[in-house]
């Protein structure tokens, strides 16, 4: 079987995959952590790899940038698949000035200026939420690695350059940071019956201006990269 972006069989595909955007980080770290690795999706360069990290079979497949895109990757993983758990592993940028650049968020909720929701016809606002006993496992590693990290909420948001800056409201509401995928995935791993979590590395902060390089993106997030890893 395949589908229309993805050209991986039924059994090619861990239960557990994690899901950076950058299909390059994706590569990075199947080349630098799995052990027999295979990959198993190049369609449109969305790298797919499975293969094992400490004897645990594992998969890493990029999920592209936006909620449009990993709702669809997500989907057939989930839908497809047979996957159970997938384990974002995105960056971010900080609305906080204690949240600083290369710490890492354990995302707990998304909120959204998206209308991803829409779709399932509820008659109210879905809130998007990790899964708890994901979001356990990444807090209790993160402490054991003695790691800088949060736990919250962030906003999920269809854009990257706002014509409009309207963060200060998602600030005020407690938000740490913005993202683009977490409550599209979320909202499809609830709609699964699946879990899903999200961890981020601060790649840029809204409140100083700093920011990381596109390479330092690629491939030096390994803290966050290795806490997947770990509970995956
Ligand atoms: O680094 P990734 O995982 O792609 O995540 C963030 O980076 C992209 C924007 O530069 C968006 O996808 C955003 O969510
Ligand atoms: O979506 C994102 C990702 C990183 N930095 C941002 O400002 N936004």
């Amino acid at each position: 079987m395949s589908t229309p972006h993805n050209q991986a069989n039924k059994g090619d595909i861990a239960k557990t995959v994690l899901m950076p955007g950058d299909p390059l980080r994706a590569k990075y770290l199947a080349e630098t952590y799995l052990e027999n690795v295979k990959q198993f999706n190049a369609t449109r360069s969305m790298f797919g790899y499975t293969g094992t990290y400490k004897g645990k079979e594992v998969s890493i497949m990029g999920s592209g940038m936006g909620m449009p895109s990993i709702g669809i990757y997500s989907y057939e993983l989930f839908h497809f698949y047979d996957v159970e758990n997938i384990i974002r592993i995105g960056s971010c940028g900080s609305f906080k000035e204690d949240v600083h650049l290369r710490d890492i968020i354990i995302v707990q909720g998304a909120c959204t200026d998206s209308n991803y929701a829409h779709q399932y016809e509820l008659p109210g606002t879905y809130s998007a939420i990790s899964d708890y006993s994901l979001l356990e496992k990444a807090v209790e590693k993160a402490k054991e690695k003695n790691l800088t990290y949060h736990v919250g909420n962030v906003l999920s948001s269809d854009l990257f350059y706002h014509a409009d800056n309207k963060a200060d409201k998602w600030i005020k509401m407690g938000c740490l940071a913005t993202e683009m995928e977490s409550y599209a995935l979320f909202a499809n791993a609830a709609y699964a019956g699946k879990k899903a979590l999200t961890l981020l590395t601060v790649s840029d902060s809204l409140v100083t201006s700093e920011e990381t390089t596109a390479e330092e993106r690629e491939k030096t997030f390994t803290a966050m990269m290795e806490v997947a890893l770990e509970i995956a």
